[in-house]
């Protein structure tokens, strides 16, 4: 991966975030699993998330593997720029309004259904873009039978973001942590332990 965290490294290189020439380079980059291999480790129960660079502080740059049927849940980004590309199989994306934000929000009610904007399926080597004035979005493999790689770039870098019920429109945070990085497995309960110190 190190020619393409080069080229984004350099993009970055000042605190401009151009989106057409993001995408345009992650585009550019035909998926190889021989570069990305190291990263792509599955767990049998969830979506992992693997780090792969941290951009010098500015980004993170993960790869996400995401085995039969697994999906995220309804999130936001936290403010940042989110890019999306394919590196193995497929990821079906729908998106969502926000919730009306309401207030006065009365613990009791029910809350109403989140609105769907669309859904789009994104093969290999496909790319694409999400912020938070775009909207809420799911990512899911829709596969029954085979794994999906992804590789995603979050500008600036988060911890945390919001997850939402599709039913109701409840929102609530999440922590978002690490399978691996660098390649290394590491100890997901050990990090969580760190951030509270
Ligand atoms: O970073 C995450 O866990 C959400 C993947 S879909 S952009
Ligand atoms: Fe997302």
């Amino acid at each position: 991966m190190e020619p393409l965290c080069d080229r984004l490294r350099t993009i970055f290189g000042d605190d401009r975030v151009n989106v057409d020439e993001v995408e345009h380079v992650l585009s550019q980059y035909k998926s190889n699993e021989a570069d990305w291999a190291k990263y792509a480790m599955f767990d049998d129960h969830k979506y992992t998330r693997n780090l792969v660079d941290k951009g010098n502080g500015k980004y993170n740059l993960m790869i996400l593997c995401w085995g039969p049927g697994m999906g995220s849940s309804i999130h936001d980004h936290t403010d940042s720029h989110c890019f999306v590309k394919i590196l193995q199989g497929t990821l079906l994306e729908t998106r969502y309004e926000w919730p009306e934000a309401k207030p006065d929000e009365d613990a009791s009610e029910e809350g109403r259904p989140m609105a769907e904007i669309g859904r789009t399926s994104y093969e290999m080597n496909g790319v694409t873009y999400m912020n938070d004035t775009i909207g809420l979005h799911r990512m899911e493999n829709p596969s029954h039978t085979e794994g999906t790689v992804s590789l995603h770039l979050y500008i600036p870098a988060f911890d945390h973001c919001q997850m939402f019920d599709a039913r109701t429109g409840r929102r609530s945070t999440c922590q978002v942590t690490f399978w691996s990085e660098f390649g290394e497995k590491i100890d997901v309960r050990q990090k969580i332990e760190e951030r509270k110190k």
